[in-house]
Order: C-alpha cells, then structure tokens, then sequence
C-alpha cells in the first residue's frame, strides 16, 4: 500500500523546519512488509514505517472530532511561555533549591483545550495536551483503540522479547511547540495522526555531546544544550553532533528505540498535531556481550550517579567526590 503521506509533501515540510548547526541525514522510509526493517528494529536502528496501519482508526481523531467524542473527562494540559515544553520530573523539584518549573499543567477537559487554543492571541502561553489514554474517554474513542492494529505491533513486542506495554499517550499539541532533546528508557512506536511531526534524533554514543542534566535533577534525561543558543563554552562537545531527521505525517510511524535523544517539533503552519505513542519496557539484557553498547554504558552511568548521591545523602557532594575520582588521576 503506498504510504498515506505523498513525497513532493514531505519535501516541502523539510524544507519548511528549521536548520540548527549539526547536519542530520534523513531516516530511511520503509514498508513494515520490507525484510529490512525487521533487521533494523533487532538493532535498534530508528525507521519510518508507512503502512502498518497502527492506529488506522485513529486516523479520524482530528482535534475537532476529538472533542465531540472523547467524553467530559479532565486532561492535563501542558503550559509554556514559550514553543519549548522541557519536561520536568515534580518528584525531584525539592531537591533543587532554586529550580522554576518551565511549565506549569493544569486539567481540563478536551473541549476547554480546544476552545483556549483557537481563541488563543499573539504572546499568550503556548499549549500542549499530554494524555494517557485509558477508559475514562468516551465510547467511540475506545472502539477506535480496540481497532488499533495490535496483532502486528504484539508481533513486534514478541519478536524482539519487549517487556509489557507501559502506555499510550495521546498528545495533541499547537503547531509550533517543540519537545526539546532529551532520551527515554523505553522502546517507542510512535504514531503520527494528525499534523507533521519533525524529530531530530541522535545515537545513544552522542551522550558525551549532549550533557544531560544530572540523573537527580527535575530535568534528568534532558539536554542542557539549547540548539537555539548553543553555548559552546560550557558545552564544546556539542560542536560534534551529527543527527537524524524523521519527518512523520499522518499514518506514519516511526519505531524510537530506547536511549536515542529525541527532540520533536510540531512543524509550524501546518496545523495542530495530533499523535499517540507506545512505549515498551526493553528487552531484560540475557548475556553481557564486550564490548558493551552505548545504551548499557549509560544505564550505567545512571546507577553509578544514584548510588553516588545516595551514599552521600547530599547533591553538593557528588561533583568534588566524582572530580576527587577522576582528575589527574584517570584524566
Ligand atoms: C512535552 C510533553 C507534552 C511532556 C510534558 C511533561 C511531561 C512529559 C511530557 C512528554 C512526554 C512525551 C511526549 C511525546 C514525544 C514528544 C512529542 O511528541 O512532542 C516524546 O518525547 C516521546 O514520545 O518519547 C511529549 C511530552
Ligand atoms: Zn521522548
């Protein structure tokens, strides 16, 4: 089946995006029929599959059909200032004394949403609905979920000996608003419905580039680089990324594997977005094999940091302990 979104399209939306200062090669685009992309999911290699009909129902969840049938329910609805959205982790706020949340969420329903983003004027604050789906939305929204293709996407969680499904989140964003840069621990189909979506990927060996906040800090699993302004004193790694580009329109989806840095872009003027995704416990590690992988390289590195602020009961102690380990001694 040719794939739902047309070429000359998607030429025009990348022409459309912004161009930041690393240079990124295009995601390849593929049948989930071709014999490759079973290869490349093994290998957790990122890939646009065209026609796998994941969410074929879903294809008629615009934001306006949204409303009218996704019941009365609350739903957190994601506040900023600006187009960026940096995730924060609320539980890791008191641990750092003089942190301002980026965003602020508060709930409302869908139809509230909707009306905010439509009457929404010049420098009011940009809008992004990040829900997990469950029973609370309204009957035909669950029928167009039971309808999901969920034969070949079990396939996949099998093939590849995935852990369960942990969840899905509908996102329903304004065009414009960017998830920056930051990495998952989860495998990821995600399924573009409405709207280009435009990720900026880098391999999971580019942590050195990217300086992630640390693993206690609220933004843990974000990058401090802001491609907007890259501050290349405090990050001079970042001069050596060398990126992805996957540009998603509706039908199509991308498979994310686990630890690759990720940064999502609702490409302006081309409408509201509209996604759900899918995100899968890896696979458990069955044989250590040298020379270990960048993944398991940061899995470590994250417990190596917990363990080091646990043990000492205190954030301000971690840099002199690791500095007092490294410095002129492995450096
Ligand atoms: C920015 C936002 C709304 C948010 C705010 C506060 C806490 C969590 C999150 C969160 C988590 C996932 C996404 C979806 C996607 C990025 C994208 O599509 O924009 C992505 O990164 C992924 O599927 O892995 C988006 C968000
Ligand atoms: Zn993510």
């Amino acid at each position: 089946m040719a794939s739902a979104v047309n070429k000359s399209v998607l030429s025009d939306v990348a022409a459309e995006v912004k161009k930041y200062h690393f240079p990124l090669e295009d995601v390849p685009r593929l049948s989930c029929n071709d014999p490759v992309v079973e290869q490349m999911i093994r290998n957790e290699e990122p890939v646009i599959l065209t026609d796998t009909n994941l969410v074929a129902a879903g294809m008629q969840w615009s934001p306006q059909y949204l409303a009218e049938n996704i019941g009365n329910g609350l739903y957190t609805v994601y506040s900023s200032k600006t187009q960026k959205f940096l995730y924060y982790d609320d539980k890791k706020v008191a641990r750092v004394p003089d942190f301002s949340p980026p965003t602020v969420h508060e709930d409302m329903t869908f139809q509230n949403f909707l009306c905010k983003v439509n009457k929404r004027k010049e420098g009011d604050r940009w809008m992004y609905l990040q829900q997990s789906l469950n029973d609370t939305v309204g009957p035909p929204i669950v029928r167009d979920f039971t309808t999901f293709n969920w034969a070949w996407i079990s396939e996949q969680q099998q093939k590849n000996k995935w852990g369960a499904l942990t969840s899905n989140l509908l996102l329903v964003g304004m065009d414009g608003v960017i998830t920056p840069v930051h990495y998952d621990e989860q495998q990821n189909f995600f399924a573009q419905i409405c709207g280009f979506k435009r990720f900026i990927l880098f391999d999971p060996s580019m942590f050195g580039c990217l300086y992630p906040y640390p693993v206690y800090h609220p933004h843990d699993r974000q990058s401090q680089v802001d491609f907007d302004n890259p501050d290349f004193v405090r990050f001079p790694r970042a001069k050596e990324l060398r990126g992805r580009q996957a540009i998603l329109g509706p039908g199509d989806v991308l498979y994310l594997p686990v630890y690759w840095w990720h940064q999502v872009e609702s490409v302006p003027g081309r409408g509201m977005t509209v996604s759900v995704n899918f995100w899968y416990k890896s696979a458990p590690t069955e044989k250590i094999v040298y020379p270990l992988k960048p993944q398991q390289k940061v899995a470590m590195m994250r417990n190596i940091e917990k363990m080091i602020t646990d043990a000492l009961n205190s954030t301000e102690e971690v840099a002199p302990l690791m500095q007092a380990m490294v410095l002129g001694r492995y450096t």
